[in-house]
């Protein structure tokens, strides 16, 4: 973290925040500027560097005559999607006279995990539900949309959503890059899935209207890429079918799903939500999994020793983890980094005598695991095993990628070093996460 953002994040733990009352509320229509730190938040002061631990935010509690809605409930042709669920949780059960039951445009800020696929599904179920007629559905009459932020994840959401919308007969495909689907294809399919920049493409082509023209329902999911590099795209397919909607008087449903947003706002505004009825916003007390925050910022000027101090500070975060039985990831900026970082792990392990921790062969399917192992040509990855630690970035083969994430989502791995390309659509459980170093080289600025 850098000198000046760590002093901010220090002084506003010295302010009190006047909507603090607020913030854990879980409702939607106030605006609140996050400037301290919650209650509890500790500082400690280390040889060239300084911590501050904030605790994790309690679970926000039932409300009196708060309660889960049953799939049950749900109409016979809703249930289908819900195959295997019991309840919506509580976000899911909090929005969904909402979503199922209006025609509001609609946005949804929620912790990571909470749960957003489900709303999604949820508005779909809608828009199924109005060209169910003489109970037949009409699936010429309606398009839905779902933009999703990159490739990757987008060959996730059609596969996810294929498989619950299957019962319904609903065909989901996948539109990105330079993908293209015949007449043909577009006519049987019911939801597209794209990215922002595609469908940016398609829309602009105003010489063909009649696939927008039959979009109902516009899903965009991390909208708060507005907030990004991004953000202009988005803004700009948006405007388009705001535009549509304005000139044609046809109606298409917005509907934004988003992690916690400081502006969300202006996001609602800018999405045409009404922020009294189509706004939730849910912090962080709705986790599944409270999450406690520790921020180092290291005072060393020396780049070496600030370097050593950062390898041996991620050590002691790793290992107090391990300590306490549970496994580690660690983010890391560069590719070239995994390895360096994963090798700087282990010889701090042999010289603090605290192998034992990280190394797992003790584990019964270790040997058997072992022999697939070694039968990979990445040497960094056969030879970290041994360690109990493993790498993952984009510039590994597929299949070792894979077998890292199995290995590490099984247990065997207890240690993982990777890049960012892994927080990015695949789901890893870690208990502990360390991220190395919040400084960010910007080739455009030329600078840190
Ligand atoms: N009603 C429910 N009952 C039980 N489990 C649920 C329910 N809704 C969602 N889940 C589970 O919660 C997990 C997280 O859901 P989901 O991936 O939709 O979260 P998300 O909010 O989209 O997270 P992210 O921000 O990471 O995309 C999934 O494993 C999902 O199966």
């Amino acid at each position: 973290m850098s000198a000046a953002s760590f002093s901010s994040l220090l002084q506003a733990s010295e302010k009190r925040s006047p909507f603090e009352d607020l913030i854990g509320s879980g409702q939607g229509s106030n605006s609140v500027a996050v400037t301290a730190l919650p209650q509890g938040t500790v500082r400690k002061h280390f040889k060239g560097y300084e911590e501050v631990i904030i605790p994790q935010t309690p679970t926000a509690q039932m409300k009196p005559g708060e309660k889960l809605i049953e799939i049950k409930e749900l109409d016979d042709f809703a249930q289908a999607a819900f195959r295997g669920y019991k309840s919506l949780n509580r976000i899911q059960s909090r929005i969904f006279q909402t979503v199922y039951h209006t025609n509001e445009n609609i946005l949804v800020c929620a912790p990571t995990g909470a749960g957003k696929t489900n709303i999604a599904v949820i508005s779909i179920l809608h828009e199924i539900g109005e060209h169910f007629k003489d109970g037949y559905l009409h699936k010429d009459e309606f398009k839905i949309v779902y933009v999703a932020p990159m490739k990757a994840l987008a060959a996730e959401v059609t596969s996810t959503f294929s498989q619950r919308l299957s019962p319904l007969n609903m065909c989901v495909r996948e539109l990105t890059g330079d993908m293209q689907l015949s007449k043909n294809e577009l006519e049987e399919t019911q939801m597209i899935v794209t990215t922002p920049e595609k469908w940016d493409v398609i829309t602009r082509k105003s010489s063909d209207m009649s696939l927008s023209m039959l979009v109902k329902l516009l899903i965009i999911d991390e909208v708060h890429l507005l907030n990004d590099d991004r953000g202009p795209v988005i803004e700009a397919l948006v405007a388009r079918t705001l535009r549509q909607v304005e000139s044609t008087q046809s109606m298409i449903r917005i509907v934004g799903l988003s992690a916690t947003l400081p502006n969300y706002l202006e996001v609602a505004q800018f999405l045409r939500v009404n922020a009294e009825t189509g706004l939730f916003f849910f912090d962080s007390s709705y986790r599944p999994v409270p999450l406690a925050q520790q921020y180092i910022g290291i005072s060393e000027q020396n780049f070496v020793a600030r370097n050593e101090l950062l390898n041996e500070i991620c050590y002691k975060k790793v290992v107090d983890s391990l300590r306490q039985g549970h496994q580690a990831m660690v983010f890391v900026h560069s590719r070239k980094d995994t390895v360096k970082t994963a090798e700087k792990l282990v010889e701090l392990a042999r010289k603090y005598e605290g192998l034992e921790l990280f190394k797992n062969d003790a584990h019964p399917q270790f040997s058997l695991i072992k022999k697939e192992v070694v039968k990979s040509r990445n040497k960094d990855l056969v030879q970290l095993f041994d360690f109990g630690v493993g790498v993952h970035h984009a510039g590994m083969l597929r299949s070792d990628r894979g077998l890292t994430e199995r290995l590490f989502s099984d247990g065997i791995l207890r240690v993982l070093v990777c890049t960012a390309t892994l927080a990015w659509g695949v789901n890893l459980p870690a208990h502990t996460v360390v991220i190395k170093g919040t400084q960010l080289y910007d080739p455009k600025a030329g600078g840190w």
